[in-house]
């Protein structure tokens, strides 16, 4: 892909400094090699999350000041929800804190305690939403996303199969809805195709299925389709997020990513019942339904946000800054997720570190050893992000990845370039480097403030 510049230019700078290599010892000791507790000011260059670590526009910042703080009936929420509906063609919209505010809702809301929800590949917050509403999550991602090295372009689509399958074993009226997230987070910002997604609607329509959607960053979904997918090339990504979006009952959206903001989510739909619940649930967990859980300006800056992050020359760059990073990272034969992804670099921490097993946790180690290395901080995505089954079990994902999370308009390709030469320092002296083991392991969520130290 042709290099392109940063389609903005920068006009305020937030310093930060490198460290020693003394101090990130004592760093990561004191956060128990958990990399989630890690103070700010001892991270160099921050991968951890692309979750509300993005820069914001001056257009952002400006609407901020306008930003309504009406208790109820702001003109804020007024601007949230013509923004909802002129990009992504919802017309009711309940916000919330963030996007697992919205999921709590849309599971309460929708799940039945029994059911069954169905959804390509788990992601934490949303699996821990439907479980606590009663509903057993089933994972209809085709199979070619729990493998690394496969270079399917839509690792994202939906086992067709699989989703038939479900419906024959336990009935269509026991699946309170099927979930498609675009991208996959966890398969590694992997996308779905717009075929895929017709597909499921079709299958939805046959048995009368709610098709919802974790649409947490449809915007470089939409960059990938126009890519990849046959007769989308050329065609406006802000065209195709409304196609896609055309064909689900609603979303479930963290504003914290493609919205561009720091903190933000809401639900979008067009089912003015489930709205009617919407409401009824977020005055108990968030807030009136014209703020959610949110300041007036928060709301602003997410209807300033949401159309920002539609715009063609922003997804190449950005997307173009994380594939520069993955493609650095190949050239030295470092093991990554395939293709690259949209918001990071998967790193494929048991090829990487093939002489641990998945019990020594090498994801977990390798996210510490680079924050050894440099300064450059990564979030586990694998054995300890997998957690307990019902049994109390570990479960043992086949990916057990590192994220290196790139923020959205936040840094350089000269950045990327640091945390690419980390991470080949470490890639070559890797058979140094021994595990890790659990010293306190939290029930819930356990990658969150579990601690850790060495084999
Ligand atoms: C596809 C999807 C997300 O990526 C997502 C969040 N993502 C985060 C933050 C995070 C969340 C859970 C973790 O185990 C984690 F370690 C990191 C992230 O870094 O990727 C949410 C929830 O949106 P909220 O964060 O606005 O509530 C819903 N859906």
């Amino acid at each position: 892909m042709p290099a392109i510049a940063e389609p903005y230019r920068i006009k305020m700078v937030e310093p930060i400094t490198m460290t020693t290599r003394e101090q990130r010892e004592a760093a990561i000791r004191a956060a128990g090699y958990n990399t989630f507790l890690l103070r700010s000011d001892d991270v160099y260059i921050d991968l951890l999350t692309d979750s509300g670590t993005s820069a914001m526009s001056d257009r952002q910042w400006s609407a901020m000041m306008m930003g309504d703080e009406a208790y109820a009936g702001a003109r804020s929420f007024d601007h949230l929800v013509e923004s909802v509906r002129e990009n992504y063609g919802f017309p009711l919209v309940c916000p919330t804190h963030q996007g697992r505010g919205a999921e709590h809702l849309i599971s309460k809301i929708l799940i039945t305690p029994g059911q069954h929800v169905p959804g390509n590949m788990y992601f934490t917050t949303t699996r821990v939403h439907q479980e606590l509403a009663g509903g057993t999550f089933h994972d209809v991602i085709i199979d070619e996303a729990h493998d690394p090295a496969s270079r399917h372009p839509f690792k994202g689509n939906v086992d067709l199969d699989k989703f038939q399958a479900l419906i024959d074993e336990v009935g269509a009226d026991q699946i309170a809805y099927i979930n498609v997230a675009v991208t996959v987070n966890m398969a590694g910002g992997q996308p779905v195709s717009m075929a895929n997604i017709r597909a499921v609607r079709e299958i939805c329509d046959r048995y009368g299925i709610i098709l919802w959607s974790d649409a947490t960053r449809l915007a470089e979904n939409a960059w990938f389709i126009q890519e990849r997918e046959d007769g989308y090339a050329g065609r406006p990504v802000a065209e195709i997020v409304r196609e896609m979006l055309s064909h689900f009952d609603g979303i479930t959206m963290s504003g914290k990513k493609d919205c561009l903001v720091n903190i933000g989510g809401f639900l979008a739909m067009r089912d003015e019942a489930i709205l009617t619940k919407a409401r009824e649930l977020v005055v108990v967990y968030e807030g009136m339904p014209t703020y959610g859980g949110l300041a007036g300006r928060d709301l602003d800056a997410m209807a300033v946000g949401l159309r920002e992050a539609l715009d063609d020359d922003y997804l190449t760059h950005r997307i173009g800054q994380v594939r520069y990073l993955g493609e650095r990272l190949q050239a030295a034969g470092v093991p990554i997720v395939e293709p690259i992804g949209g918001h990071a670099v998967f790193i494929d921490a048991a090829a990487f570190l093939d002489h641990l097993s998945q019990d020594e946790l090498p994801a977990q180690t390798l996210a510490a050893e680079i924050f050894l290395d440099s300064g450059v901080r990564s979030m586990e995505r694998g054995i300890v992000s997998a957690g307990r089954d019902a049994d109390g079990n570990n479960r043992y994902p086949k990916l057990e990845l590192v994220r290196l999370t790139i923020p959205r308009r936040v840094y350089t390709n000269s950045h990327m370039d640091v945390v690419a030469d980390s991470v080949i320092r470490v890639f070559q002296r890797r058979r140094e480097i021994q595990g890790l083991t659990f010293v306190y392991e939290s029930p819930t969520l356990r990658f969150f403030t579990s601690r850790f130290e060495p084999l």
